[in-house]
């Protein structure tokens, strides 16, 4: 553990030099509304303030708090994007939370700046009012010890791809962390603690208001109250495959304590490669569409449960599914039962009494199956619909992805262009689908 939280400590010319840019970052933001007449103030959060970055990978988070009733949208992002010129920032993106700010990079380093509301705590409008409230309350609780405790925590969740609640990861946010490290005191500790969990169990870090009911969310397995806002659940965003794999990989690692569990993903049980698991899979790769991460990954799973249901529909069973991603593409597995069927389909006739459809029926059946007759006197056959192939039905699926399956319409066109692989073929391919199916070895299930 000493090791890691050396390797995690930023060094003090990394702390110098991402103070410059901070600085310079404050002070490009108070320019910025200056210029344009708005009344307002700028200040630091996120890890870098808190202290609680990992080094080399620092990222500066300026919140520009403006007065109720300025449109966070329109005069919000002005000034955002007035500050990011001010420091000469390059690759300015526009990246959404609950509403939009912007990020760029000055000198290496990313700045996000997000516009919110200056008010009482408590009187929230935008979900970023919370933010100086969290700087505030952590700066007068945490210690350099602390600080290392987070630093380790931060990384063993990043290794577990449990760290992150943005939609695609749907896992642990940074604050969420650093609360629950200051509850427990340490990571080992809160590895412990996790262990013990219980189903909806509130991990309070300050004491609850007399009356205190948490709000009844579904899905939400813990309750961590945030501190500057107790009706606020942090633990919402968690989902049951992330606390799940925590879970795991605590008891894993508290059984077999190794730096390796802060480089790369346990595995729950018996340790599989993805070539164990591709002969039953499909892996579907798509190019990236030029869209918002979290838009792009809601869509995405909703596309994938659809293409599970239509499978299920055609009489697969999908075990499992997963996704990767590298650069370019993402890709999406499918474990399936198995990849061909036998299908029978019920074919429906006249009822009995009607004689010229029933020789008609009779004739048109011949001896290909089986003929019966139900109670109400109705005739049945069946047909053989003959061999299906999963990888033949998604192709097929794919030619038309909104209505077929119910695709999300943004992902339209790339689908229409996927390539579908089935089995070891994929682990030649790209990165991506050696993730999706590495994904399915370790059993990640995107829903
Ligand atoms: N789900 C989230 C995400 C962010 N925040 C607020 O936004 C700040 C910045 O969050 P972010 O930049 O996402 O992460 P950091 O905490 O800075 O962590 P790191 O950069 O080390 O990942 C947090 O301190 C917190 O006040 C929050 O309340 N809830």
């Amino acid at each position: 553990m000493e090791e890691v939280k050396a390797r995690l400590r930023p060094s003090p010319e990394e702390r110098e030099r991402v103070g410059g840019v901070a600085s310079k970052a404050l002070n490009a933001a108070a320019r910025a509304l200056a210029d344009l007449g708005l009344e307002g103030e700028a200040r630091l959060g996120g890890s870098y303030a808190h202290g609680t970055w990992l080094a080399g990978h620092a990222d500066i988070d300026v919140f520009v708090l403006l007065q109720p009733g300025v449109n966070l949208e329109d005069e919000g992002l002005k000034v955002a994007g007035r500050a990011l010129d001010i420091m000469g920032a390059e690759r300015v993106e526009r990246k959404y939370a609950e509403h939009p700010y912007l990020s760029g990079k000055v000198g290496g380093i990313d700045v996000e700046v997000v516009p919110c509301y200056r008010v009482q705590r408590g009187q929230w409008i935008s979900a970023a009012d919370r933010s100086p409230y969290h700087t505030e309350y952590l700066l007068s609780r945490l210690t350099d010890a602390i600080r290392d405790e987070i630093r380790v925590a931060k990384a063993f969740m990043i290794a577990q791809g449990v760290y992150g609640a943005e939609i695609k990861v749907r896992g642990f946010s940074g604050y969420l962390v650093e609360v629950l490290v200051l509850k427990y005191g340490g990571l080992i500790e809160l590895m412990r603690a996790a262990t013990s969990w219980r189903m909806g169990e509130v991990l309070a870090l300050e004491t609850l208001p007399a009356g205190f009911r948490p709000q009844q969310q579904a899905g939400a397995l813990i309750i961590v109250p945030d501190p500057v806002d107790p009706r606020r659940n942090l633990g919402a965003a968690v989902s049951a495959w992330s606390l799940g794999r925590f879970i795991a990989s605590s008891e894993a690692f508290l059984e077999y304590p190794r730096g390796e569990f802060f480089e790369r993903q346990a595995p729950l049980g018996k340790p599989l490669e993805p070539e164990d698991v591709a002969p039953n899979s499909i892996t579907l790769i798509i190019e990236k569409p030029l869209e918002p991460e979290d838009i792009l990954w809601g869509e995405l799973w909703r596309t994938v449960r659809g293409m599970s249901r239509y499978l299920e529909s055609r009489g697969f069973n999908v075990l499992a599914y997963a996704a990767g991603e590298d650069e370019r593409t993402i890709a999406v597995s499918l474990l399936l039962d198995r990849l061909s069927c036998c299908r029978v389909e019920l074919r429906r006739g006249p009822h009995i009494m009607m004689a010229e459809a029933r020789r008609r029926f009779l004739d048109a059946s011949g001896n290909k199956g089986p003929i019966w007759i139900d109670e109400d006197g109705r005739m049945f056959s069946t047909i053989i619909a003959g061999e299906r192939s999963a990888l033949d039905e998604l192709r097929a699926a794919i030619r038309d992805p909104v209505r077929i399956i119910g695709a999300s319409k943004g992902l339209e066109g790339v689908l229409r262009s996927a390539r579908i692989l089935q089995g070891m073929e994929a682990l030649r391919g790209d990165e991506s689908a050696r993730k999706s199916l590495g994904g399915l070895a370790y059993g990640r299930q995107l829903a």
